[in-house]
C-alpha cells in the first residue's frame, strides 16, 4: 500500500477531495491534516484480454500507473476479429514510458493457457484477470449461421473459460485472485440481432456466479462489469456526442478497483458508463403454490389461477445463494401443508401483504391522520405513521384483508352469496367491522400471512350478510384477529340462518348524553384518498357506480369513517397512544359522504369507550353500536386541539334529552300510550334542520331520523336549546309557539300534551 499523506490547511484537503488523485502534487513525509490512501497494486502481475484499445487498453494504463505488471493481451484487427495489429505494443511503449512495466501478448484467448504463460515466464506470477477480449458478428437470427454463433462463444465464453482456468490452480495455490469477466446490457436484457453475443454474454454472468462461489475460500475473487463505453465495437453504433462523452477512462477506475484486493464484492454484476455505476441481480417472486390442497392435482387451470400471483414480482426478493431458493422453496411447501390441516375444516385463503412507510402515510392520509396533503408530518398523534406503537401501522393492517378482498376472495364472496358478476360490487357494503390486536405491530414495515375464511352467511331478508374472520400473522405469530360483516344488498331470501353464533356483537351505548363528542370535517376528496390504500371498490370513486347503487355520489370507506372515530376516541381517552387499543367493533349503519361532518359522541364505562358517530349535516347516525376496548382510559382535554376540533353544535345536546325522554318512554308506557300521537322534531341550528328525532308514543318509540312509518303527526322544530329549555318547563310551549319561537306543523293541543313527558325526562 502506497500512502499520500496531504498536508497544510483543511482547503487543500478538499482540493485533493477533488482532484483527480493520479494528479495531485503532494509532500510525503509532511506532518498532514488528513490521510489519503491510494489504491494500488505494486507487486501484481495482471493479464488484461483486448488490451489493444478501448476499455483493454485504458484498465491496462490504469493499472500500470498504480503498479501492476501488466500483460497486455490483444489478438489485433478489426471488430468482427480479422486481420492483424501491433496495437499491443503502442499500449506496452506507452506504459513504459510513464515507468510502467508491461509485456505485449498477440495469443488468442482460445489458447488462454499461452497468455497466462505470458505473465508467469515474464513476471514469474499471476494475480488478476480482466476477460475483456470481445468480437461481434451481429446478424438477426434468421440470418445468423453456425459459425457466427461458434466464433462469438469462442471469444468470449470459451475465451474466459480458458484463460481463466489456466490461472486457476495458480490462484489457488496462492490464496490469491481476482477474475473480471466481461457482460453486457444486450445479455441481461436482450438486443436485436445480437443472438450470438447476447448469450455468450449472459454465460459469462452465470460463469462469474459459480466461480465466485468455488474460489471463495480460496481469496478468490470473480466479478463481472457490465461496461458501455466508446470503442472499436461501438464506434460506429452510437451517435458520435455520445461515443465522444463515453470514455473508457471513465469506466476503467470501476473495474480497477474491482480488480483490486480491498474489493469486498464476490459474484457482483456491475454496471458501469460515462461516470455512473451500479448493480444488478436478479430477483425473484414470492411464487404461489400451483394447487389448492395438498391431495389437488397440479393441472394445466390451476396453474392459470395461481398465474397472477406466480408473476406478482411486488415482494420479489434476491437470494445470495442457491440454497436460499431451496429453504424458501422448503418453507413454502411445509406452510402450505400446515396451512391445509389448519383450514381442513374450514375452507381458508391465505395471502400476504408486505406493508411499508409509505402505506402506512397513505393511510394516515386517507383516514386524516395528516390534516393536510401537503403536510408530510402528521399531526395527530405524530408517532401513528412512524412507530410501532402507530394505529395507522395497526391499522392499516385491515387494509391487507381489504386489498384481499377486492381480488379472490371478493370473488368467492360474491359467488357465495349469489352474486354473479364482479360488477355487482356496488351493492356490497361494509356492514360491520372488528378489529383485535393480538400484539404490537414491529416498525413501520414488515410482511403479514393472513388466514381468511367465511365463518357464515346470513340471510337478513331482502339482504345477504357474508361473515368473514381473518387471522393476520407476522413472523409466524398472531398479532391482529378481524370480523368483516359483509351486507350484500338484494341477495337474500335464499333461507339461510338471520343470526350467528360467530359474530361479535355490537354493544349499545348508554342512555345518557355523551361523556365526550369531537367533530371533524372530512374531505371532498378523502375518499379518493383512502382508496390509495387498497380498496379500490369503484363505489367509492365512481358517480355512475354510486348512483346506479342508489347513493348521491361515490360514498365514503367504512374504515376510512372509523379510522376517524377511533382516532378521536384516542384523543379523548387514549392519550394519543394508539398502543393502548385492545379491539375496534363498529357497524356502518348509514353511508357517509366525502365532505361530510363525522361527530363522535362517546360514552367511558370502565375501559370501553362506547361510541356512535353522526354526520352533522342530516344528523344521521352513520356509525353505531361501536366500542373501543382499551388497555387503560387516559383522559386528556388537551388532545382535541392537537385532534380535531371540539364539538361546537349544540344540536348535540338533544342526544341526552332524547335517551332520557326515551327512558320515560318505557317506564311510562300507559302515558306514552295514552298521548298515542307521532312527533317530528326537527332540530336546528342557524335555521337550518341538522338532526331529526321521533317520538313515536303509538309504538313507544324514539328513534333518531324521520317517523320509520307513516307521517308524523305533529312536527315541530326548534333549536335544541328550546327543545331542552321546553323540556326543563322554563319554555311554555303555547308561549313559544305564539312569539314564533316553536313552529309547530299539525297538532298544538297533541303538542302540548307532551309537556309532562318532557318534563320529566328533562334531568339532564
Ligand atoms: C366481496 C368483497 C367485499 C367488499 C366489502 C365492501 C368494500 C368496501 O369498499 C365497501 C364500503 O366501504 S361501503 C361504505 C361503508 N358502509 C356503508 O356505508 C353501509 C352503511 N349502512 C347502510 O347503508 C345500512 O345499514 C344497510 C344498507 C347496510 C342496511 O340497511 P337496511 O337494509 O335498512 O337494514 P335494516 O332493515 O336496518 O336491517 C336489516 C337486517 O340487517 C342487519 N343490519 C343492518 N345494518 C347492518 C350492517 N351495517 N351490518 C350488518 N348487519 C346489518 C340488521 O340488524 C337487520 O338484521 P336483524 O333483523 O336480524 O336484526
Amino acid at each position: 500500500m502506497h500512502t499520500i499523506k496531504a498536508s497544510g490547511s483543511s482547503s487543500l484537503y478538499f482540493k485533493y477531495g477533488c482532484a483527480s488523485i493520479t494528479t495531485v502534487n503532494f509532500t510525503p513525509g509532511l506532518a498532514g491534516i488528513a490521510t489519503m490512501e491510494q489504491l494500488r497494486f505494486d507487486g501484481r502481475v495482471a493479464v488484461v484480454t483486448g488490451a489493444g484499445g478501448g476499455l483493454g487498453k485504458a484498465y491496462a494504463l490504469l493499472l500500470a500507473s498504480r503498479g501492476a505488471k501488466v500483460v497486455v493481451n490483444d489478438l489485433g484487427g478489426g471488430r468482427d476479429g480479422s486481420g492483424k495489429s501491433t496495437f499491443a505494443d503502442a499500449v506496452v511503449q506507452e506504459i513504459k514510458s510513464k515507468g510502467g512495466e508491461a509485456v505485449a501478448d498477440y495469443n488468442s484467448v482460445v489458447d488462454g493457457e499461452k497468455i497466462i504463460k505470458t505473465a508467469i515466464d515474464n513476471f514469474g506470477r499471476i494475480d488478476i484477470i480482466i476477460n475483456n477480449a470481445g468480437i461481434l458478428r451481429d446478424k438477426s437470427f434468421t440470418k445468423m449461421s453456425e459459425q457466427d454463433w461458434d466464433l462469438i462463444q469462442a471469444v468470449h465464453l470459451k475465451g474466459a473459460f480458458k484463460t481463466t482456468h489456466a490461472a486457476w490452480e495458480i490462484f489457488r495455490k496462492q490464496k490469491y485472485g481476482r477474475v473480471i469477466m466481461t457482460s453486457s446490457n444486450a445479455g441481461l436484457f436482450g438486443n436485436f440481432g445480437q443472438a450470438n453475443y447476447s448469450a455468450a454474454k449472459m454465460g459469462l454472468v452465470g460463469l462469474a456466479n459459480t466461480l465466485a462461489i468455488e474460489g471463495a475460500k480460496y481469496n478468490i475473487k470473480v466479478n463481472t462489469i457490465v461496461p458501455t463505453a466508446a470503442s472499436r465495437l461501438t464506434e460506429d453504433i452510437l451517435p458520435p456526442e455520445m461515443f465522444q462523452a463515453m470514455k473508457p477512462d471513465l469506466i476503467a477506475p470501476v473495474v480497477a478497483y474491482m480488480a483490486h484486493e480491498s474489493f469486498p464484492d464476490n459474484g457482483s454484476v456491475i454496471d458501469s458508463t460515462l461516470g455512473f455505476a451500479n448493480k444488478t441481480h436478479l430477483v425473484r417472486s414470492q411464487g404461489a403454490v400451483l394447487k389448492k390442497k395438498p391431495a389437488d392435482l397440479v393441472t394445466i387451470e390451476s396453474v392459470k389461477e395461481a398465474w397472477p400471483q406466480v408473476v406478482n414480482m411486488n415482494n420479489a426478493t434476491h437470494k445470495e445463494k442457491l440454497a436460499e431458493v431451496t429453504v424458501e422453496l422448503v418453507e413454502k411447501l411445509q406452510e402450505f401443508e400446515e396451512r391445509s390441516k389448519l383450514d381442513s375444516a374450514n375452507e381458508a385463503y391465505w395471502s400476504t401483504y408486505n406493508y411499508n412507510a409509505k402505506d402506512l402515510a397513505l393511510y394516515a392520509l386517507g383516514s386524516r391522520m395528516i390534516a393536510d396533503e401537503s403536510e408530510s408530518v402528521p399531526v395527530v398523534p405524530s408517532r401513528c405513521v412512524g412507530g410501532t406503537e402507530g394505529f395507522s401501522g395497526k391499522y392499516s393492517s385491515c387494509q391487507i384483508f381489504w386489498r384481499y378482498l377486492t381480488s379472490r376472495e371478493s370473488l368467492r364472496i360474491t359467488q357465495c352469496l349469489g352474486v354473479a358478476e364482479h360488477s355487482n360490487i356496488a351493492y356490497i357494503l361494509h356492514g360491520e367491522q372488528y378489529i383485535e390486536f393480538v400484539s404490537d405491530f414491529p416498525g413501520t414495515e414488515g410482511e403479514f400471512t393472513i388466514r381468511n375464511y367465511v365463518v357464515d352467511i346470513l340471510d337478513k331478508g331482502s339482504s345477504a350478510v357474508a361473515i368473514v374472520n381473518s387471522e393476520i400473522f407476522q413472523n409466524k405469530s398472531l398479532v391482529l384477529r378481524t370480523q368483516q360483516h359483509i351486507f350484500v344488498l338484494g341477495q337474500g331470501g335464499f333461507g339461510g340462518p338471520r343470526n350467528s353464533n360467530k359474530a361479535v356483537n355490537v354493544a349499545a351505548a348508554p342512555k345518557r348524553a355523551p361523556d365526550a363528542v369531537v367533530e371533524q370535517k372530512t374531505s371532498e376528496d378523502q375518499a379518493a384518498l383512502y382508496r390509495l390504500s387498497g380498496d379500490l371498490n369503484p363505489l367509492h370513486i365512481d358517480p355512475n357506480v354510486a348512483t346506479a347503487a342508489g347513493h348521491l355520489k361515490p360514498i365514503l370507506h367504512g374504515l376510512a369513517s372509523l379510522g376517524f372515530s377511533v382516532r378521536h376516541v384516542l384523543a379523548k381517552y387514549g392519550g394519543n397512544d394508539s398502543s393502548l387499543v385492545k379491539a375496534v367493533k363498529a357497524r356502518f349503519a348509514k353511508p357517509v359522504l366525502p365532505g361530510q361532518t363525522l361527530v363522535t359522541e362517546m360514552w367511558v364505562e370502565d375501559t370501553r369507550v362506547h361510541f356512535q358517530t353522526k354526520t352533522k349535516e342530516t344528523g344521521n347516525v352513520v356509525i353505531s353500536g361501536a366500542f373501543v376496548d382499551l388497555k387503560k382510559v387516559v383522559k386528556s382535554d388537551t388532545a382535541a386541539s392537537a385532534a380535531p376540533s371540539q364539538q361546537s353544535s349544540s344540536a348535540l345536546k338533544s342526544d341526552g334529552l332524547f335517551a332520557k325522554i326515551d327512558e320515560q318512554v318505557k317506564a311510562n308506557p300507559s302515558l306514552a300510550k295514552s298521548i298515542g300521537a307521532v312527533f317530528l322534531y326537527n332540530i336546528t341550528e342557524n335555521g337550518k334542520t341538522v338532526k331529526q328525532w321521533t317520538l313515536d308514543l303509538k309504538a313507544g318509540l324514539v328513534h333518531e331520523g324521520a317517523p320509520k312509518s307513516g307521517k308524523p303527526d305533529t312536527t315541530m322544530t326548534l333549536s335544541d336549546e328550546d327543545l331542552i329549555a321546553l323540556a326543563s318547563g322554563t319554555l311554555n310551549p303555547q308561549t313559544a309557539f305564539l312569539k314564533g319561537k316553536l313552529k309547530i306543523a299539525g297538532n298544538l293541543m297533541l303538542a302540548q300534551k307532551l309537556g309532562p313527558l318532557l318534563k320529566s325526562g328533562s334531568k339532564l
